[in-house]
């Protein structure tokens, strides 16, 4: 049904702003508390964009004369920003089961990795997938993360490694991005690991020389569109000389900055990412002070990954250090054939009992925070007038 406006959500409880004075991310002493509203309604403009918020009489009042395409009672509910996956990795082929009981049996995730499993074994699978079969896993599973409240997500690429595959994936990601209600940040991740037969640095010089001009040229005449770079720098993966070298090339054809550093070994990549202006590194369990340190004066977002350190026994990113020291704290589910999480309400969770995080800072971590490392927090991450109407209602009367 047609009408002045698309949607009411009339009387809820508690709208959870999470921040409402144009906040491009909240750290620190911004975190004790986030932006609330109680007894309140919202509207949703038939552009898609939030219109106005307010006390529920107010916006009764101030819209009486006005039609909604849907109006919904949200009496004893609330509403929230919609959640933001900072990481992902959903597009891929093969089941990784067999490897849950060898790491249970005492293998690490790098020793599997070196006998040829873990990312390779998902890359042999990934090549011989078709593109419609690849599509078809990838809106399954973003189903299951809308579902589980997210209405924003990381996609990376990085099953591939060749340019043949790299580009398969980034098709399937831009074919979701255009067909499905999800917003989608896309990210080449060609440099996830080093292909069979080659060197670090040679792999480095591939997706220099062939892979980065190619994304340019599909990018330019808006075949695909490829909004962050990403290297898993990492001990017997890229060093810091090829991670440097990739992500300054990707930097050069306009894309964000946003990797896996410092994960299982301290490779100083967080002290790197802040010096190439990173938007956001992944992982950080392995950082240094010194990188903790560079991250907060430079403004580069960590995306901590509750469910690979529950997931890999390893021990808990530093989640209360960085917040102390002004690091914008995000999260991601890091959803892949190892970590099969899809509920950012979950990694939220894991967030808070093993990480230590607040409520609050967990909210902040999975919404506005998220949307900054992924450098949509202008139009994403919390419920403000012009900002996108992406919004969850749940029935619980108080949330944070
Ligand atoms: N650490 C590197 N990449 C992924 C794992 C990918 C995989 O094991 O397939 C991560 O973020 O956890
Ligand atoms: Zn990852």
């Amino acid at each position: 049904m047609a009408g002045d406006h698309r949607l009411l959500l009339e009387n809820a409880r508690q709208v959870v702003l999470v921040c409402a004075r144009g906040e491009r991310f909240l750290a620190r002493d911004a975190l004790r508390s986030l932006a609330v509203l109680e007894g309140a309604s919202l509207v949703v403009g038939t552009d898609g964009l939030i219109k106005a918020i307010g006390p529920a009489d107010v916006i009764q009042e101030q819209f009486s004369e006005e039609t909604f395409e849907e109006r919904i009672d949200c009496s004893g509910k609330c509403i929230l920003p919609g959640l933001v996956d900072a990481h992902t990795h959903p597009v891929w082929a093969g089941e990784r089961v067999h490897e849950f009981a060898m790491k249970l049996a005492g293998a690490t995730y790098m020793e599997i990795h070196q006998a040829g499993g873990g990312i390779n074994f998902t890359v042999e699978r990934t090549r011989q997938a078709s593109e419609e079969e690849l599509f078809g896993s990838l809106q399954q599973r973003l189903q299951c993360m809308m579902r589980a409240g997210t209405t924003l997500v990381e996609c990376k690429s990085g099953y591939g490694l060749n340019l043949e595959t790299e580009l398969k994936m980034l098709r399937v990601i831009e074919r979701a991005r255009r067909q499905m209600a999800v917003g989608i940040s896309a990210t080449y991740c060609g440099a996830h690991s080093v292909p069979k037969g080659k060197t670090a640095t040679e792999a480095a010089d591939d997706i220099i020389n062939n892979h980065l001009p190619k994304l340019k040229e599909l990018g330019r005449n808006g075949q695909i569109h490829v909004d962050n770079i990403d290297v898993f720098c990492e001990k017997g993966v890229f060093d810091l000389d090829s991670t440097r070298r990739i992500l300054q090339g990707g930097k050069d054809i306009g894309l964000q900055i946003n990797f896996h550093g410092d994960e299982l070994h301290p490779m100083k990549a967080a002290e790197l990412g802040a010096e190439l202006g990173a938007r956001a590194i992944s992982h950080l369990e392995e950082v240094s002070d010194e990188g903790i340190a560079a991250m907060a004066t430079a403004g580069c977002s960590a995306v901590l990954l509750p469910t690979t350190a529950y997931m890999l026994r390893l021990k808990q990113p530093r989640a209360r250090k960085m917040l102390d020291e002004g690091v914008i704290v995000a999260l991601g589910s890091d959803f892949n054939p190892n970590a099969y999480c899809f509920s950012m309400p979950m990694v939220m969770h894991l967030a808070c009992v093993n990480m230590r995080m607040s409520m609050p800072e967990a909210l902040a971590a999975a919404t506005i925070n998220a949307a900054y490392a992924l450098g949509k927090s202008h139009t994403h991450g919390s419920l403000e007038v012009g900002k996108q109407g992406d919004l969850i209602i749940i029935n619980s009367s108080s949330n944070v």
